[in-house]
């Protein structure tokens, strides 16, 4: 199973719960972000040798999130239509979306929540939980130490980093902040394998590259900088102004005042500037 973006975890075979005669056929009309090479070498019949479209991985946590939920309601089955509602998606889109995996509903049936459950958990490799090690504890890197769903999802702050003295030594969620000299040494022994960067944007790169040494080989980057990382390390950044800009977009697009596709024309000169030329 391989992701299609950045590094590629190795392979992870998942267990097929398909049904030959009942499965549900995938329906692959739907527009997922499917970039499947055509060229492509690995056997296109088998789901699990196939990328799965970064798409896909994004809604396949989604998909988690609501059969954790299901799960802990005692639920044995579930629709893909009550599924996909849940996850904001139309049923065609999961279908697709699970078929990815391998794992097929089973038709007036449903899908078995727990053993979906486990298979989402596998791709996305949540069978063990990954310590997180979060440097920068200002205001937003204070509010997600202090947030214990991470826990919860299988993400555990292991450690916590600043270089403010009046935050060294202090303690948050019960994760105590050191000192960033610290990094290393203390994301090596705590076995850290996600780092998240809060810092800001003209530290990040430094921290970037201790979090890196220390063998993070994941990061998340809340920092409005681009950092470079060696191969082999996966870098995801979070700009909620980019999301607040997308969101722009389509009210733009609703309300009709986003230009026609094409070149851009130039902005007409004010008549100021029209005289200084
Ligand atoms: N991506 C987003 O949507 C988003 C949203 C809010 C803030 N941000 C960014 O997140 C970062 C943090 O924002 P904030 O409001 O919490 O800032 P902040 O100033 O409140 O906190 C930054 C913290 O980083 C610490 N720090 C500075 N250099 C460090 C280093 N070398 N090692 C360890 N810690 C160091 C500071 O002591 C401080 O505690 C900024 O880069 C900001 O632009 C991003």
């Amino acid at each position: 199973m391989t992701v299609d973006r950045g590094t590629r975890p190795s392979r992870r075979p998942v267990p097929s719960t398909r049904t030959p005669e009942d499965a549900l056929a995938p329906v692959d009309a739907e527009d997922t972000g499917d970039v499947t090479d055509a060229t492509d070498p690995t056997d296109a019949t088998d789901p699990a040798a196939r990328p799965v479209p970064e798409a896909t991985v994004a809604r396949l946590a989604v998909y988690l999130r609501v059969l954790t939920t299901l799960l802990g309601e005692g639920r044995g089955t579930v629709s893909s239509e009550e599924l996909a509602a849940a996850a904001g998606v139309n049923s065609a889109k999961l279908r697709k979306d699970l078929s990815h995996i391998g794992s097929s509903g089973v038709r007036g049936v449903g899908y078995d929540v727990a053993r979906l459950t486990a298979e989402v958990e596998a791709t996305l490799g949540l069978t063990q939980p990954h310590a997180v090690a979060l440097v920068g504890v200002g205001n937003l890197g204070h509010a997600l130490a202090g947030y214990g769903g991470f826990a919860q999802r299988g993400f555990p702050v292991a450690a916590l980093f600043d270089v403010d003295p009046a935050l060294v030594g202090t303690t948050i969620g019960g994760v105590e902040v050191e000192h960033a000299d610290a990094i290393g040494a203390v994301c090596a022994a705590r076995g850290v394998t996600i780092g998240v960067v809060a810092t800001p944007a003209p530290a990040a790169q430094r921290v970037c590259d201790h979090l890196v040494a220390a063998g993070v080989r994941s990061i998340l980057n809340f920092a409005p900088t681009v950092l470079a990382v060696p191969a082999g390390v996966e870098v995801r950044k979070v700009d909620l102004a980019v999301e607040m800009q997308v969101l722009s977009f389509h009210v733009a697009r609703r309300h009709g005042t986003v230009p026609a596709a094409g070149p851009v024309a130039a902005p007409r000169p004010t008549p100021r500037e029209a005289v200084s030329r």
